[in-house]
């Protein structure tokens, strides 16, 4: 079997990283044409993967094709490589807002399509992907997709009107996860601490915290509750937070992501 990518950037990056690492295909049987070839040349001396920039090659030799390219060029790479597809190559596709239906009428024959949200931290094992297939999959399909996208993280399948909401939380969040660490981290450097070590704090905490609310199945109040000494440190920090619209600010940033996907 071979996965082509078309579009070599963060997130083809990241999802090539987690394919090559589970070992599950030949590192060749990978294909990845991008525009430029500067990418290609960088994750070919990394992985051994093939490359080209020809679109074209990758559409054609693959059963299993990611659409890896900004959504707002969709459209053009469809109609770049849509006579070139195989019939039975399973198409994969990761843009927000773009509908199984529109990929479906953009294809000229009736392919099984996937759509995907993944996100960067696939990276580092640690991706969430919430994937829908349209009616042309079948179980053998599901079963594939579950393996690739598990090959960087979890994966779960969504009805179709969960996938903007996804897009607002598990794909574009971790940007907003990133800022909160940045901030954390300011904050202890405005108290006195080394920059460095005030990345690490923050990020680790972020990390161990997130990991014991997943591994205690327990409701995020609870945790935050053991951490609220009564009078003590962390509740200051609470009122202050919830005083400067902390959670209401999130909730919108989510909120605005998940619209800007639908079309809004
Ligand atoms: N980044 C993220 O966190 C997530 C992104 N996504 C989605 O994944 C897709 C890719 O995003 P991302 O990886 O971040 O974007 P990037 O900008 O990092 O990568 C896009 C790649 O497409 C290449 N490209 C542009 N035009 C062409 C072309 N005509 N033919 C072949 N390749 C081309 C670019 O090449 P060049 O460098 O030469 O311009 C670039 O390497 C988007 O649809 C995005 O919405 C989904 C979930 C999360
Ligand atoms: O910002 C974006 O549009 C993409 C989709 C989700 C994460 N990044």
């Amino acid at each position: 079997m071979k996965i082509g990518f078309i579009g070599c950037g963060n997130m083809a990056q990241a999802m090539i990283k987690g394919i090559v690492e589970a070992k599950w295909i030949q590192n060749e049987d990978i294909l990845v044409s991008n525009r430029t070839s500067k990418k290609l040349e960088k994750i070919k001396d990394l992985y051994g993967v093939s490359t080209t920039t020809d679109n074209c090659v990758v559409a054609k030799n693959s059963d299993i094709l990611v659409l890896s390219v900004k959504p707002k060029i969709y459209s053009l790479i469809i109609e770049e490589i849509r006579d070139v597809v195989k019939a039975d190559t399973l198409i994969v596709s990761i843009a927000p807002g773009i509908t199984l239906h529109q990929l479906e009428t953009q294809f000229i024959q009736t392919h099984k399509i996937v759509r995907c949200m993944p996100n960067t931290p696939a990276m580092v094992n640690e991706g969430c992907t919430a994937y829908v297939m349209n009616a042309n999959c079948d179980n053998t399909n599901q079963q594939i997709i579950e393996k690739l996208l598990s090959c960087f993280g979890i994966a779960a399948s969504v009805d179709e009107s969960l996938m903007d909401a996804v897009t607002g939380l598990s794909g574009s969040s971790p940007a907003f996860v990133y800022m909160f660490i940045e901030a954390l981290a300011d904050g202890a450097v405005h108290e006195g601490m080394p920059r460095e070590m005030a990345y690490q704090f923050a990020a680790q905490t972020v990390l161990g915290s997130a990991k014991l609310v997943l591994a205690s199945g327990n409701h995020p109040g609870i945790c935050k509750d053991q951490v609220c000494s009564p009078a003590g440190t962390t509740i200051e920090g609470v009122r202050t937070l919830e005083a400067d619209g902390f959670r209401s600010s999130v909730m919108e940033a989510v909120i605005a992501a998940s619209r800007k996907s639908k079309g809004e």
